[in-house]
């Protein structure tokens, strides 16, 4: 399957038609990762990315018939494959920086109480994410707590943090620093592995992190190249890091051009 695949089964956005598509996308994995997660809980939060899409300008309209695919099981299938790596989140704070309408935080919080951690969504903005903070509300979804910030700017204690489509790797290693306690671990997903390896050791250990495993996702080729690393936190940040956001995009702009979307 390629990019460019657009046709394949329809599927309802019930959490029965959920469960299919995830059989079709995912025919190996699918029974390890169908009881990790509250199928009506994803369900009802794929309404509300659809009823709000508009309002909040969650995603592109190309994506808008997509979101299933692009957003939900490819969110679901990463955790997934973190939660193969480090086991159940539920002693855990999880953090997403940049989370945007919540993803793929949100998805977090869908999954079954005793794999389920304590959540916490960022977003330098409002414009998105206050109308998730309104869906939890109404919802009266407990465990998840909103938090408005730019990640650079904040102090505190994640065990695991993780971003899609944030600021660039590794410069997002470096803003997100100081928000991850030692031991835990940041996990970005990142589209093509096309860093600069000089570049990624200097900002990683600046910023304390280094690379303990980069897991490919093939099983997400039908939406381009995807891939994960878990960097963990080994080390204190040095003194003066994380440097000025101008100074960071600056870099960050230089190494990837001024006109490219990271994903
Ligand atoms: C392209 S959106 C991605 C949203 C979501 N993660 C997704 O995958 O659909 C990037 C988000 O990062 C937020 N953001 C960018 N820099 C940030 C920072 N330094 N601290 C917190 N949020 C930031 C933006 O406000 C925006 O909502």
């Amino acid at each position: 399957m390629t990019e460019t695949e657009t046709r394949h089964p329809d599927f309802s956005h019930d959490s029965d038609g959920i469960q299919a598509a995830l059989r079709y996308r995912f025919p190996k994995n699918a029974e390890q990762i169908l009881p990790l997660f509250d199928w009506e809980l994803v369900s009802l939060f794929l309404s509300f990315l659809k009823e709000k899409n508009q309002a909040g300008g969650f995603f592109s309209k190309r994506d808008t018939n997509e979101i299933l695919d692009r957003h939900v099981l490819e969110s679901i299938f990463h955790i997934y494959k973190i939660h193969c790596m480090i086991g159940s989140f539920n002693k855990m704070k999880v953090g997403d920086a940049g989370t945007g309408p919540g993803i793929p935080g949100f998805f977090f919080r869908c999954l079954v109480e005793k794999e389920r951690p304590k959540l916490v969504l960022l977003d330098s903005q409002r414009r998105k994410l206050s109308h998730t903070e309104n869906f939890v509300k109404e919802n009266k979804i407990a465990g998840v707590d909103f938090l408005f910030a730019r990640a650079e700017d904040w102090k505190t204690d994640w065990n695991l943090g993780v971003s899609r489509g944030f600021v660039p790797y590794p410069w997002s290693a470096e803003v997100l620093c100081r928000c991850i306690i030692k031991e835990g671990y940041y996990v970005p997903f990142i589209g093509k592995d096309e860093f600069d390896a000089k570049i990624e050791k200097k900002i990683l250990t600046d910023s304390g992190f280094e690379v303990e495993k980069t897991v490919f996702l093939p099983e997400l080729d039908f939406l381009g190249m995807r891939h994960i690393k878990f960097l963990k936190k080994v080390g204190s940040a040095r003194q003066g890091i994380p440097r000025a956001w101008k100074l960071l995009e600056k870099e960050s702009k230089e190494f990837y051009g001024k006109d490219s979307i990271h994903k």
